[in-house]
């Protein structure tokens, strides 16, 4: 039995495992079709280039995946609930590290909330920040935030060679800094690619981390965990760099382009439920509700800015 299982072999989930497992580390990655991926010890589809070391084993049976005391859940965030709903049973007594970054748009919860609705015998964890899974897999160093009610243990349990993880008890603070600063990275996108330039970019990166900080402290997070990797951190690499799929999709959509298709772009939902719950808390979230008007086509790029411009001048 491995002592950790990933579940999900997207691009980060394979990136998470590959790191764990060239430390020596006995790995299990959980696919639903495992078999190129088990045959090519390489992730073909979704992360290519990366051998598997020998101490990563893929396998298509969730019930022996979840058999490791700690479990990483590194599916997208809109289909986490329905997955762990769908095969709870299986979530009894382990560690539940969720690695996604979203808020669930059906119901509004972020990851601790629906591992700890879903499955309430297993304990909730989240690991967030500034980590593209092309680096992590190619060894690249990076630091992340793990929140969990005791994280200490864990933070040992999962830092890698090229991974230093902090520790963190703010579970909703990280993972609202994970998941809100997609939404930014939309906005930004979008600046750049309808051409407002880098000042524009800033200044929405800025009023954006002040909007995720709003949001977050309602919620009962700590200003100073958005001040950490899984926020400001975050919310620097992806808001600048187009390796972001978020960023990626923004600048489509700024340029008047389609977005790329199959893509796991989190940010969209997020935005929708994000400015649904502000909306009804009375949180003014300016730019995740212009997000949301700008990729429905409600409103155009220069309607938007107009939108953002004429609003009343106030104190910063
Ligand atoms: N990529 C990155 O650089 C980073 C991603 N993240 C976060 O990690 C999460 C996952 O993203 P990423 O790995 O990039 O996603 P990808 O788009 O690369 O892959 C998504 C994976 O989820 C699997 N999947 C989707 N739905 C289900 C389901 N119902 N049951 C089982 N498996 C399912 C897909 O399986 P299949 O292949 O069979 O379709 C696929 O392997 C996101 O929340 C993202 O924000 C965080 C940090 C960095
Ligand atoms: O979260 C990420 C890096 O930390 C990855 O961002 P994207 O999902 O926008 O690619």
């Amino acid at each position: 039995m491995s002592e950790i299982s990933v579940l999900g072999a997207g691009a980060f989930g394979t990136a998470l495992a590959i790191s764990l497992a060239r430390d020596g580390r006995a790995v299990t990655l959980w696919a639903r079709d495992p078999r190129d991926m088990a045959e090519a010890r390489e992730n073909a589809r979704r992360l290519p280039g990366f051998t598997f070391p020998d101490t990563l084993t893929v396998t298509g049976d969730l019930e022996a995946a979840t058999a490791a005391p700690i479990v990483l859940l590194a599916l997208p965030l809109q289909q986490t609930a329905a997955f762990l709903e769908e095969h709870a049973a299986l979530f009894r007594n382990q560690v539940l590290v969720c690695c996604s970054k979203g808020v669930d748009m059906a119901t509004g919860r972020g990851p601790a909330e629906i591992i700890r609705e879903t499955c309430p015998g297993a304990t909730p964890a989240v690991l967030s920040g500034p980590s593209f899974a092309v680096d992590i897999a190619a060894g690249l160093p990076t630091a992340l935030t793990l929140a969990a009610d005791d994280p200490e243990p864990l933070q040992h349990a999962l830092t890698t060679a090229n991974i230093r993880l902090y520790r963190s008890t703010d579970l909703i603070g990280v993972e609202l800094g994970g998941a809100l600063k997609n939404v930014i990275a939309i906005a930004c996108g979008i600046a750049i690619g309808a051409g407002l330039g880098e000042s524009a970019r800033a200044a929405l990166m800025t009023r954006g981390y002040a909007e995720m900080n709003r949001f977050a402290q309602a919620r009962g997070a700590q200003p100073e965990t958005l001040a950490g990797l899984s926020g400001f951190g975050d919310l620097a690499l992806t808001c600048t760099s187009e390796k972001s799929r978020n960023f990626a999709y923004g600048l489509a959509l700024g340029r008047g382009e389609p977005g790329a298709e199959g893509v796991t772009i989190e940010g969209k939902s997020t935005a929708k439920a994000v400015s649904n719950a502000a909306k009804q808390a009375g949180i003014d979230m300016p730019i995740a509700n212009i997000v949301v008007a700008l990729v429905s086509g409600a409103v155009t790029v220069p309607q938007a800015v107009e939108i953002l411009l004429s609003r009343p001048l106030k104190e910063e």
